[in-house]
């Protein structure tokens, strides 16, 4: 079958939409209005300042919340306004851009940063009502971002790169503190999470919802847990972020001062399955394009994923073989398409992989 060019200047002319994004009934978004999920509101602030009140409060409200689903809000993050409306700025700047443009920075087969529009050439059905753009960071690489932007897509976008290389150190040093909280409300301490990640090699990804003309046919993104270790969100005002709690889908109404946080996979494997990575999906509307910047944070590639031995005794034995960050990225671009059952699936192949008898 032809596969059709996702291109929403194109697209935009017609009544239908190509079959191949049309989701089966029972995962397309239901006409109803969704009910909103509460999810707590962290003052990230406010526990860095010392009250120890306030640090108690909040490493339980986490706690709570990870074991339950995952998700939850952190405000007084101390991400300057000015940075965070520019990073919104950069999207609608690079994706209102005409396609072949965009095409500088293709992603190509089996890779996970550059710019996808759906992913026409990878999936052959249930794609998703997006164009992406995503791209590698590291703390210890600084001129990583904006070398890959440069590099890309030309000189004339080097602002651009500065943006996202300002926002993404942003997001390392805030992951870093709510790594603090974690490893406080699993009781290893402030210490463990934070160093295990101050190296990271994230992945950062702007993600940009055209208006779509049936948008109950379709999902913007399909659901999925995140494979990575720790999500950190920021939605624009139209909302579409959707997650899957208690039986049915939920809605997380955006905040401009608030960032969505999440638990992936990588992280559900360091806690040794006792922190949530949750289902969740974003849908489209037909009015407005909708933007959202993810901050993908990730163990470096080789580290070894496995949860402290505090977190591992008798009536909790291993939940999930040691594997590496690499290893899960590899099989989530060449093998499997991210979905619930990611890590399950994984942890099932890394087992087959070792020999007999280092299985247990
Ligand atoms: C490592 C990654 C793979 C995906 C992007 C990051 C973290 C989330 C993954 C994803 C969003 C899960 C849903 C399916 C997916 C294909 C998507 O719709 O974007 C996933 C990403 C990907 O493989 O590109
Ligand atoms: O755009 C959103 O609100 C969610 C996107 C998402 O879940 C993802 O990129 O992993
Ligand atoms: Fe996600």
């Amino acid at each position: 079958m032809v596969q059709p060019v996702f291109d929403a200047a194109v697209l935009s002319g017609r009544t239908d939409i190509p079959s191949q994004f049309i989701w089966p009934e029972g995962e397309s978004p239901t006409p109803d209005a969704t009910e909103e999920m509460h999810v707590p509101l962290i003052d990230i602030g406010g526990m860095l300042s010392g009250d120890p009140r306030a640090a108690a409060e909040v490493t339980r409200l986490v706690g709570e919340a990870c074991e339950r689903h995952g998700f939850f809000q952190v405000v007084n993050h101390g991400i300057d306004a000015q940075l965070l409306a520019d990073a919104h700025r950069c999207v609608d700047a690079f994706f209102t851009m005409p396609l072949p443009e965009k095409q500088r920075a293709l992603r190509r087969p089996g890779e996970s940063c550059g710019y996808a529009s759906s992913f026409t050439g990878r999936f052959a059905s249930k794609l998703p009502w997006k164009e992406t753009l995503s791209f590698r960071s590291c703390p210890s690489d600084p001129a990583l971002v904006v070398d890959y932007i440069v590099a890309t897509l030309g000189e004339d976008h080097r602002r651009l790169g500065e943006v996202y290389a300002r926002y993404c150190s942003e997001m390392s040093r805030l992951s870093l503190e709510i790594m603090e909280v974690l490893g406080e409300s699993l009781g290893v301490g402030r210490a463990h999470y934070r160093r295990f990640f101050e190296g990271n090699e994230s992945i950062m990804r702007l993600n940009y919802y055209p208006p779509c003309q049936r948008p109950l046919e379709t999902l913007g993104t399909g659901p999925h847990c995140d494979p990575t270790s720790l999500t950190i969100l920021h939605q624009d005002d139209v909302g579409g972020l959707q997650v899957h709690t208690d039986g049915r889908w939920r809605s997380i109404r955006p905040r401009a001062d608030a960032f969505v946080v999440n638990i992936g996979d990588t992280f559900m494997a360091l806690s040794n399955g006792r922190y949530k990575s949750c289902l969740h999906r974003a849908v489209v509307n037909s009015r407005v394009p909708r933007k959202s910047l993810a901050f993908f944070l990730c163990p470096e590639m080789d580290k070894v994923v496995a949860p402290p031995g505090t977190l591992v005794d008798a009536a909790n034995p291993r939940a999930y073989p040691d594997f590496t960050w690499r290893s899960l990225l590899d099989f989530t671009q060449k093998h499997y398409r991210a979905d619930m059952k990611t890590l399950e699936v994984f942890s099932s192949w890394v087992v087959q992989q070792q020999p007999a008898s280092a299985r247990t």
